[in-house]
């Protein structure tokens, strides 16, 4: 049952497991554990309803749902030192489903290097890639026929692909003018730029197809895949919307053998504080912000720091909060030789409604696909000079360094009244630059302080760079001759400093944070959760989302945690004998 908030919880109902979020992590838990009947499980979600929204829907209209909308966190950052001083908006999403509600539906597990350095740095071979690959993967993932029907073949390897899973895949389901261009330059330049007909089989290096978490031209979020129609009537599993988890509270007030299963929540900032105790856990998935937000306010993190704002320490841990880490990304654009972009649509209205019609009609047209059909991960040159200066921060030789995605438009920036254009998105998807998410209040409805450092190591600079100039070469191949006309915005930046400028002044987060609950072998000295996911020094608390990635994968963040939540499902129900 799904309760808009908590007054609707049945008075003296009882659940074996409290899972705090439902985005990425929170979802499968909550699905998986209640897979046995006997199991009760209570969600709480502090966003709202994604019910009938068409935005949330429609796979294209995601750039309307963040920021600065009721589904969004609208968290910010503090001024970025090393982005000249700038307030970037750091997007979470506050609805059921968390951020897979809001994100771009980006498909990409990672590499097999990305995996086997999760086993290796957390003593688990349970985390590596031959344990994940198939069987997590493929718990996950339901690979559909795209929205125009056209053959899966012509873009994937479906030896790869789960079917019977959950989360809903596909291949983009409408062309742009672009598509065929991009491939044509990846035979051209195919010593830089090679195709890659399968990305996800852990080898992802070269430029391929995007595949989406979307299925029947909609959106497949943890929302309606692992919490959708047929899961949620299940006896076993309540839900509770617009309910904050404000702390966890520890039972015998902390003494002795730590031991936490009691959730305090409430509606509003000056409401009543409400508890629940779980019977067995709590299970936090509160997302890469939201995660430590919570800990941080039990009194679990930095005690000195806590101490300052008067929270007497539970756990003193350092590492709760640190090691924030994302990839941070830039789009560059050029106006184009061409009207079939999608600054058609954004400018005549009579365009939009007619797609609109057609999308609501057969679930099929351009509303149907991602922004990007297209993307590419590459590695800097072996010989490039900044290995002089740092070791190579990639996952492995088989893992890029930097990402390249295309898109029909002009991305990032407000379109002018005239012009069409085409973008080229680049991200640092190695990067070294570690920020943090902190408290500054002992309200827990106060936003927390985050940074994400962008830009202050060296070699995310330089990276960044390289791709800039990456993506101007790809333009170098002959079929973008007559369609690519001049440079939007960035046509002065030629020197190395001004293309730092331009990294300065537009880099912003690709929202693939990571690392604030960090996962590190039992016996570590630092890190906040072990290779269980168990919270370190703590009985009955686990956490089971994005922040507990130690290290950012080579990807877009969702499908590794759809899988780590996965496996971490298992764990759990092997420890009660579920
Ligand atoms: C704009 C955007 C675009 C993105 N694009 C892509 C993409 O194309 N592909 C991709 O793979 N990834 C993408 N991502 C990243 C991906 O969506 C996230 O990595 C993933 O959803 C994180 O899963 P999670 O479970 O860690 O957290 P989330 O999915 O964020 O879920 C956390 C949940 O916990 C809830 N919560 C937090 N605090 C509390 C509290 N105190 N009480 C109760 N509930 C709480 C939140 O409301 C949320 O529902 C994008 C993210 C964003 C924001």
């Amino acid at each position: 049952t799904i309760f808009d908030n908590a007054h609707g919880i049945p008075a003296g109902k009882k659940y074996d497991f409290i899972v705090i979020g439902s985005g990425a992590g929170g979802a499968v838990i909550a699905n998986r554990l209640t897979e046995n009947p006997a199991t009760s499980v209570l969600v709480i979600e502090a966003g709202v309803s994604d019910k009938d929204q068409l935005n949330i829907t429609v796979p294209f209209y995601t750039t309307r749902l963040s920021p600065n909308t009721p589904f969004d966190w609208n968290f910010t950052t503090v001024p970025q030192t090393h982005l000249n001083n700038r307030v970037l908006t750091y997007n979470r999403g506050f609805a059921l489903g968390g951020s897979t509600t809001i994100n771009s539906m980006a498909y990409t597990r990672g590499t097999i290097d990305d995996w086997d350095r999760l086993a290796k740095l957390s003593g688990d071979q349970g985390w590596s890639w031959d344990s994940i690959f198939p069987k997590y993967v493929f718990k996950n993932e339901i690979l559909t026929p795209p929205a125009d029907g056209h053959d899966v073949m012509e873009n994937l390897d479906p030896a790869f692909h789960g079917t019977v899973g959950i989360t809903g895949t596909s291949p983009p389901g409408f062309p742009t003018s672009i598509d065929d261009k991009v491939l044509v330059t990846t035979q051209e330049l195919n010593g830089e730029f090679p195709f890659n007909h399968e990305p996800n089989s852990g080898k992802h290096l070269g430029v391929g197809w995007q595949i989406v978490t979307a299925r029947g031209g909609e959106r497949s979020s943890s929302s309606t895949s692992y919490l959708g129609p047929k899961f949620v009537v299940r006896p076993n599993l309540d839900i509770v919307l617009n309910t904050r988890v404000t702390r966890i509270l520890p039972e015998n007030g902390g003494n002795g053998d730590l031991t936490i299963r009691t959730v305090e929540y409430a509606q509003t900032a000056d409401g009543q504080r409400q508890t629940l105790k779980a019977s067995k856990e709590v299970i936090l998935a509160g997302g890469v912000i939201g995660t430590p937000h919570i800990l941080l306010h039990s009194g679990i993190g930095p005690a000195q720091t806590l101490s300052k704002l008067g929270i007497a320490s539970l756990v003193d841990n350092p590492s709760v909060g640190g090691n924030f880490t994302d990839h941070p990304g830039i789009s560059q654009a050029w106006f184009v030789n061409s009207t079939d972009t999608w600054e058609l649509a954004v400018r005549d209205p009579k365009v939009a409604a007619a797609q609109l019609v057609e999308w609501e009609k057969s679930r099929t047209g351009p509303l149907t696909r991602p922004v990007q059909s297209q993307l590419g991960w590459l590695r800097l040159p072996e010989n490039a000079k900044i290995f002089q200066q740092f070791e190579d921060p990639s996952a492995g030789p088989n893992s890029a360094h930097f990402e390249i995605l295309f898109a029909n438009g002009l991305s990032d920036f407000p379109t002018p009244p005239k012009g069409n254009f085409m973008s080229i998105l680049t991200a640092v998807v190695a990067p070294l630059s570690r920020g943090f998410v902190h408290i500054n209040s002992v309200n827990p409805f106060d936003k927390p302080v985050v940074d994400t450092n962008f830009m202050e190591s060296e070699f995310d600079l330089f990276t960044m760079r390289e791709s800039l100039l990456a993506a101007r070469r790809f333009l170098k191949a002959s079929v973008w001759k007559g369609y690519i006309l001049e440079p939007f915005q960035h046509s002065n930046s030629e020197t190395e400093e001004e293309l730092n400028e331009y990294i300065r002044n537009n880099a912003r987060p690709f929202w693939h944070g990571v690392g604030t609950a960090s996962m590190t072998p039992e016996d570590a000295s630092y890190g906040v959760v072990n290779p269980d996911l168990k919270l370190k020094g703590v009985k009955g608390v686990r956490v089971v989302d994005g922040s507990v990635f130690p290290l950012v994968p080579t990807a877009h963040t969702q499908a590794p945690i759809y899988i780590l939540a996965e496996r971490a499902a298992d764990i759990i129900k092997k420890e009660w004998d579920l």
